[in-house]
């Protein structure tokens, strides 16, 4: 668990870079903090790790203040993962993914089997063991950040823009083998992005920045629904309707979407669905879900009635 409490951090250059931030991520969770450039998300990962020491204000990594935990020893027990990945040149992947291991004198055989374990779920390739990082490509290389950040298996894991430099599709698809790592359900995650996809696909909350001030804290669907200010309202207009699509499950709406249903060949989906996969789902024909022990045919007017409703409720 991760704790900040009244936190700021002043460089020294007129206003605070963070202004009195405090936030709790719990163990199993991902929070994702967000916000246009300059807002103070790096600052404030940096202030978890110790790359930087908070002007006032306390942090707490596990209940102890990081402050009293030496920084040597406090980062060996959080992995970092950076935009550019922070990849050693001369080393060989396994080299670059063992770093940690070494450091806290793993037994040889259990650092190999631990590389070996994460080239699999990262899905690269057993013999890209011996490459060097300019041998691979961009979502390679990045998949090896992970891999290295996860290697000790860290209770923390600290995320600064980690798919930004990655073309769209390549983001898409490491984000999503990230997401799917079991791993993740026993560390606490702080992951910083601009990118709004990214923290709505990834967040279990997120923590909405500007100017080094929270502006919300919540579940992606509370950002978007519940907006605390114009702030938070306005900054997810731009892509607003697809965001609510994606949010809002098929069973959100589910008693607003008329009764019936002709079973005549057409897709089943279950109600966890998001709305947004139904209607892409509909370009290519009928769909139909279930839930509650009942059956509707999913229509494009229907998604879109339920979703008026929902947000009049
Ligand atoms: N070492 C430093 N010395 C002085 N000012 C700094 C330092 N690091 C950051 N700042 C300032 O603090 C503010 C917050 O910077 P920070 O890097 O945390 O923002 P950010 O939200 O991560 O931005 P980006 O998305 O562009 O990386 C900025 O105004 C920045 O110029």
């Amino acid at each position: 668990m991760i704790q900040l409490r009244n936190v700021s951090k002043f460089f020294g250059n007129g206003k605070n870079a963070v202004d009195d931030i405090s936030f709790t991520v719990n163990d199993g969770e991902i929070m994702v903090l967000l916000g246009t450039s300059g807002c103070g998300k790096t600052t404030t990962l940096r202030l978890i790790n110790r790359l930087l020491d908070a002007t006032s204000g306390t942090v707490e990594v596990n209940g102890e203040n990081v402050k009293n935990i030496p920084a040597t020893s406090l980062r060996k027990s959080i992995g970092y993962v950076l935009q550019n990945n922070g990849l050693f040149p001369h080393y060989t992947v396994m080299e670059n993914i063992s770093t940690v291991p070494q450091l806290l004198n793993w037994p040889k055989d259990k650092t190999i089997a631990r590389c070996q374990t994460l080239l699999h779920k990262l899905k690269l390739a057993p013999e890209q063991a011996n490459s060097y990082p300019h041998q691979l490509s961009g979502g390679q290389q990045q998949r090896v950040g992970l891999a290295r950040a996860l290697a000790a298996d860290p209770p923390v894991l600290l995320m600064d823009e980690p798919f930004g430099a990655l073309d769209p599709l390549t983001r898409y698809a490491v984000r999503q083998e990230f997401k799917s790592l079991d791993e993740l359900h026993t560390k606490t995650v702080v992951l910083v992005t601009h990118d709004i996809e990214e923290a709505f696909q990834l967040g279990d909350r997120i923590c909405l920045m500007n100017a080094g001030r929270i502006q919300q804290t919540g579940r992606p669907a509370e950002l978007l629904f519940h907006p605390a200010n114009d702030f938070v309202r306005n900054f997810f207009d731009s892509q607003r309707t697809q965001l609510e699509l994606s949010t809002l499950h098929i069973s959100d709406i589910w008693d607003s979407i008329p009764d019936g249903y002709n079973d005549n060949g057409q897709t089943k989906i279950t109600a966890d669905a998001s709305c947004w996969e139904a209607l892409s789902l509909l370009s290519s024909g009928r769909v139909i879900a279930g839930h509650k022990a009942s059956t509707k045919e999913i229509t494009g007017t229907a998604i879109m009635n339920g979703l008026q409703t929902y947000k009049t409720r």
